[in-house]
This record gives C-alpha cells, sequence and structure tokens, in this order.
C-alpha cells in the first residue's frame, strides 16, 4: 500500500458530542457497514457501554474511501471521552497524524474538547475541527467557533458543519480528512517497527494486538519481537480491522491493522511497545507510552467465604481486557477474604463493579473507595497507601501526603462564584479564570484528588443546572494534616469502615458518618453504640435503641401465606448482610462514607 494514500486520524471531543455517531456514519457512507449495522452503534460492543452511551475502550477501524480514480485507506482510531480514560486518548493520538475535533454545535467547547485539543496539539497532529448537531433547533456555530479560536487557539475559519445523526455534509469530512491530514511516512526497506497502541484479549484467538506500522512490512510466518518486554514471537496471522477481524496479505508503512501471535497472556504485550524482527532488529524503540496509573481504590468481597475463588476468576477474566484495572487479595477483620481492586478514576470503578455484578451474577460487599496517599516514615521511608487499613501509627509518620489535581472547569459565568466557593471549601488553591466570551468561563484550581473524586462531578452539574464541565489531571502529592479515622460498632473497630480525612474536617465527617450509619443498620435486640475515633479519642457517637424485631406481628389471625410471604421478605433483605459480631451490617453500610461525603 501505498502510504500517500493512507490517512491516520481520531476523532476527539468532549463525552456526548457525538464522535460514536460520527465514526459509524464515515462507515456508512463509505459502505463499510450496512444501514442496519449504523443504527446499533458499531464501534461501541460492550454492553456498558451501550447502556451508559460511553466509550470506554478505544476501537480502530479501516475505511477504504474512493475519490479521484483513487482507493484511499483511512484509518479511525476511536478514543473515549470521559477524564478518567485520558490515557487510552493518549495512546490513540500516538498513532495518528490527524485529529478531528468534534465541538456540540450548541454546547460548544467544553472541559474535555479542551483537554484532547491539548492532547493532540502536544503531538503535533493537524487538527480539523467539525461542528456537528447543526440539525438541532438551537445552535450558536459562531459562537462555538470563536470558543475554538480564542480557547484552543486554532484556527476555525475553515472548520466543518455537520450532522454526524442525518448524514449532512458528511462528504466534507472525508474531503478535509484527505486534503488536511498529511499522509504518513515511512519506509518499507528500513528495519521493522510498528508501536502497539492497544491491545485485546480473544477468548478464541487470544490476544489481538493493534498495531501502528512506521518502517518495514510484517507478514504472516515472520518472527517478530516485542522490544520492551523481550518476547519473540511467530506472526500467526496479521490483518486490519473492517470493522471485523480480515486477514490480509502484509502490513507496510504507515497501515494499521493487528497481529496474532503464540503470546497467550495479555500481561506480556505492553501498550507502547514496539514491535520489530527477532533477525533484523530496529535500533531503538519508538517513545512508549506511560503506563496508566490507579488513582482510586476500594475492596471487594464475597458475600459468603466460599465466593473467594470464584470472585478471583472474574477478576482475572475482567483484567484479561482491561490492563488498566488492578487487584490483590486482601484480608478485613470484619469481611473476611477479598480483594483490593485499583482503578483509574470513579467511574472506571463503577463500570468494572457493574460487570461484575452484571455479567457475572456475583453478589459483592464494596467498601468505601479511596485515592492513594504516599506516607513518609520517621525512618526515611516512602509508603504508598492504597488502603485506611495500612496507616502506620501517628508517632511513626513524618509526613502524611495526598494527590493533587489540577481541575479545570468551564462553567457559565454566572456561576463561577459558586464554582469558586465550592472548591475553597473543599481545600483547594485558586489558579486562575479567563472567559471564553461574554456567557462562560473557564476557572483554574488546584485540588486534592480525594475532595473531587466522589461528588464533584455531580455537584458541579446541580449548580450549573448541567452546563458546567470539568477535566483534571494529577500533578502531584504534597504533604497534609490527614488523619486516619476509625469506626467502632458495639465498641469493636470495624477496619473496612476507616477512612482517611483531613483533621480539619475530621469531626464534620466523623458526624456525618456515625449519623449515616446509624439509618443503614437495622435495630437489633440490644442497643448499639457507633463511634467514630481518631488514635483512641471518640469524636462522634450515636446510638441504635434496642428493638424485639417480630415481623410476623402484623399479621392477625392464621393468613398462613401473607405470613410466609413476610418472613421471605425478611430472608431476602438478609441476603446483603455480613455478620459482625452479634450486630448485622448490610451492604449499603459500607458505602456510608461515601454517602456521607456526599451529604457532607
Ligand atoms: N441531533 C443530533 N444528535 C446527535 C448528532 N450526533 C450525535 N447525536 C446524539 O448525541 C448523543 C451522543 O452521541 P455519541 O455519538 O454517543 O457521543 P460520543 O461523543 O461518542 O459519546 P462518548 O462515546 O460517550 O464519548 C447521542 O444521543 C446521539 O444520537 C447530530 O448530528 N445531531
Amino acid at each position: 500500500m501505498d502510504p500517500k494514500l493512507i490517512r491516520n486520524f481520531s476523532i476527539i471531543a468532549h463525552i456526548d458530542h457525538g464522535k460514536s455517531t460520527l465514526a459509524d456514519q464515515l462507515l456508512l457512507q463509505s459502505g463499510t457497514i450496512t444501514e442496519r449495522e449504523f443504527h446499533s452503534q458499531i464501534l461501541d460492543d460492550l454492553e456498558i457501554e451501550k447502556e451508559r452511551g460511553i466509550t470506554v475502550k478505544a476501537r480502530s477501524v479501516t475505511i477504504d474511501y474512493k475519490k479521484d480514480g483513487q482507493t484511499y485507506e483511512l484509518n479511525l482510531i476511536d478514543t473515549p471521552g470521559h477524564v478518567d480514560f485520558h490515557y487510552e486518548v493518549n495512546r490513540s493520538l500516538a498513532a495518528c497524524e490527524g485529529a478531528l475535533l468534534l465541538i456540540d454545535a450548541f454546547q460548544g467547547v467544553q472541559a474535555q474538547t479542551v483537554a484532547n485539543a491539548y492532547a493532540a496539539i502536544e503531538v503535533d497532529l493537524e487538527i480539523v475541527p467539525v461542528v456537528n448537531k447543526i440539525d438541532l433547533q438551537v445552535i450558536r456555530v459562531e459562537e462555538v467557533l470563536e470558543e475554538v479560536e480564542n480557547i484552543l487557539g486554532l484556527d476555525a475559519s475553515e472548520a466543518l458543519r455537520v450532522s454526524a445523526k442525518t448524514g449532512l455534509n458528511v462528504d466534507t469530512v472525508f474531503d478535509a480528512i484527505i486534503s488536511k491530514i498529511p499522509p504518513p511516512s515511512g519506509s518499507p526497506d528500513k528495519p521493522l517497527k510498528a508501536l502497539v497502541f492497544d491491545s485485546k484479549f480473544d477468548k478464541y484467538r487470544g490476544v489481538v494486538t493493534y498495531v501502528r506500522m512506521v518502517d518495514g512490512v510484517i507478514r504472516k510466518g515472520d518472527n517478530i519481537r516485542f522490544m520492551r518486554e523481550n518476547v519473540n514471537s511467530e506472526v500467526i496471522e496479521i490483518g486490519q480491522f473492517r470493522p471485523g477481524l480480515v486477514p490480509c496479505k502484509e502490513l507496510g508503512p504507515g497501515q494499521v491493522g493487528y497481529v496474532l501471535t503464540g503470546v497467550k497472556e495479555l500481561s506480556r504485550i505492553t501498550v507502547g511497545d514496539t514491535v520489530t524482527m527477532a533477525n533484523n532488529p530496529a535500533e531503538a524503540p519508538l517513545p512508549g507510552y506511560q503506563k496508566p496509573k490507579q488513582m482510586v481504590f476500594c475492596g471487594m468481597y464475597p458475600l459468603d467465604a466460599t465466593g473467594f475463588e470464584s470472585l478471583r476468576d472474574e477478576l482475572q477474566k475482567l483484567s484479561l481486557n482491561d490492563s488498566s484495572f488492578s487487584f490483590q487479595p486482601e484480608t478485613s477483620d470484619a469481611l473476611g477474604f477479598g480483594f483490593r481492586c485499583g482503578f483509574l478514576g470513579m467511574l472506571h470503578m463503577e463500570i468494572v463493579q457493574q460487570r461484575l455484578e452484571r455479567e457475572q451474577d456475583m453478589d459483592l460487599i464494596q467498601t468505601a473507595p479511596n485515592v492513594t496517599y504516599e506516607i513518609l516514615t520517621k525512618s526515611g521511608k516512602t509508603m504508598v497507601i492504597d488502603n485506611p487499613q495500612d496507616v502506620p501509627d501517628p508517632s511513626q509518620i513524618d509526613e502524611f501526603r495526598e494527590p493533587i489535581a489540577k481541575v479545570s472547569f468551564i462553567v457559565p459565568a454566572e456561576n463561577v462564584g459558586t464554582i469558586m466557593q465550592l472548591s475553597q471549601d473543599r481545600r483547594g488553591i485558586y489558579k486562575n479564570t479567563e472567559f471564553l466570551g461574554p456567557t462562560r468561563a473557564q476557572v483554574v484550581y488546584e485540588l486534592p484528588l480525594s475532595e473531587i473524586v466522589y461528588d464533584m462531578y455531580d455537584k458541579l452539574k446541580s449548580v450549573t443546572r448541567g452546563y458546567g464541565t470539568m477535566d483534571y489531571e494529577i500533578i502531584g502529592y504534597t504533604a497534609a494534616d490527614l488523619v486516619k479515622m476509625d469506626i467502632l460498632v458495639k465498641g469493636e473497630q470495624v477496619d473496612a469502615l476507616s477512612t482517611i480525612v483531613h483533621r480539619s474536617t475530621a469531626d464534620r465527617r466523623g458526624r456525618a458518618l456515625v449519623k449515616r450509619l446509624k439509618t443503614e443498620i437495622n435495630k437489633h435486640q440490644f442497643e448499639i453504640a457507633i463511634q467514630a475515633a481518631i488514635g483512641g479519642k471518640i469524636i462522634a457517637r450515636e446510638t441504635i435503641s434496642a428493638f424485639r424485631k417480630n415481623v410476623t406481628a402484623k399479621c392477625y389471625g392464621g393468613d398462613i401465606s401473607r405470613k410466609r410471604k413476610l418472613l421471605e421478605k425478611q430472608k431476602e433483605g438478609k441476603k446483603r448482610m455480613k455478620q459482625f459480631g452479634a450486630v448485622e451490617i448490610p451492604q449499603k453500610a459500607f458505602l456510608s462514607v461515601l454517602e456521607a461525603n456526599r451529604d457532607d
């Protein structure tokens, strides 16, 4: 394939601005998919993505497009739009020469439009602004284009105006891809160099490695090497995404496709690695990617001990296709054997948890999530803390550090004050405000990650009536006055309820938490004290009074069937309970920490 006829591009956008719809429309208009397939959102094939309407895992597809008697090979690399999946965006961009920057004609430039555009500018991609949804009743295209110029510093004079939904003007998108985005360079005669930009585990074929060719040619039977992992393997099959896996004879410079090898474990194929020939290797690998870093952790426990092995199997299966999710066995006095799971962010956590519950039909107890902390001990050691239970005794701590994020909000001008107040209340450090036009502004704060991951997004949406957006990146760790807060139920500490809080908010959080727990834990036949403590000191207390529970008391006379129904209902309610000493604690109580933060 002549590289001059190849174009490699991504579509980048804020969530919901229509990226998947445009991708599908490009596939439809080029004849890659049928009308029927178009209506079922072909690129988002995971069930959860369909249900929640978000793209989680990057996909890629090759489109043949005829123009002026030539057939061009257009490689679209799909990217997810949500903050949690930044690293997926960056890895996709490195495989492209250009990007379509898609912007909703009414909503205009939003927080992730900015973040994604900057990522593309950083790697020197040619950016084509595309205003989408021009079929809507109310649009403000001119203002949106002004925002593109003011905020992103891009030339918007030749921006395209399309409707991905109806297909209006989508032909101009093909023209722009061919005329504006540069073809890849590279030589078939140089030693093989191909970038691994994704990989996934397929039940039938094993590990499918996604590659973007740079130099050289790859064919079936070649003996290749993954340079960073230093793994050699024979090529069993190569092919392209059309959009299913379709084998081909060879892949040359600039092309995008897949390689099947004898490698069985996904963990041995690192995204960002370089593929070369084992007997004629390239001198140096391509610049790689940073590994994704888990920033949010929580415990997951089977409801009863027999579920441990099957939970392990399920977690393993999930991690086969999601290398950004991690899990390790842990034990809790209260919950028994379970796993500590790490996620990129809260959305990522929710998605994994839902997949477990839905696809595997598992009953789980999940503890409240926490971010990753660092502790410098008196002996000079730096500990990474993923679990509040691992915090050492305060006498051994020299410095307690928390992750800090640079958060950028884009909000209606009248909400700037509220956002500043919200950030200030959460220990934010003000950076700057920039007006994007008469009605909207960008406000930047540095905020502790723990103060934003749980509910900042919801709060932002509610104070701006849905018009505000935010994006964040972790910029490092700083020392803070943090303490571990324990919860005692009937005098005994429940380890899975411990949290790390800032000392200045400890009293308030402690009170909110015990109050919440009081509503979550049912009355028992004895009185139950619920206390919050720091070190040995009790900072808050609530009491659940004793109650003799007799659900059948309501059933007068001998209505047996009704009585049985009630008993069954009670049994059902017990399903998600964990016995702790004499007290039954329901699943929801373990998430109280999270809820109490939100009540705050
Ligand atoms: N009216 C109108 N609606 C559109 C258009 N393009 C997309 N939409 C709608 O906007 C919503 C979001 O579109 P998606 O294509 O799922 O958005 P996305 O950017 O891929 O979203 P993520 O994958 O979650 O990042 C869907 O309900 C689409 O039907 C358009 O041109 N006009």
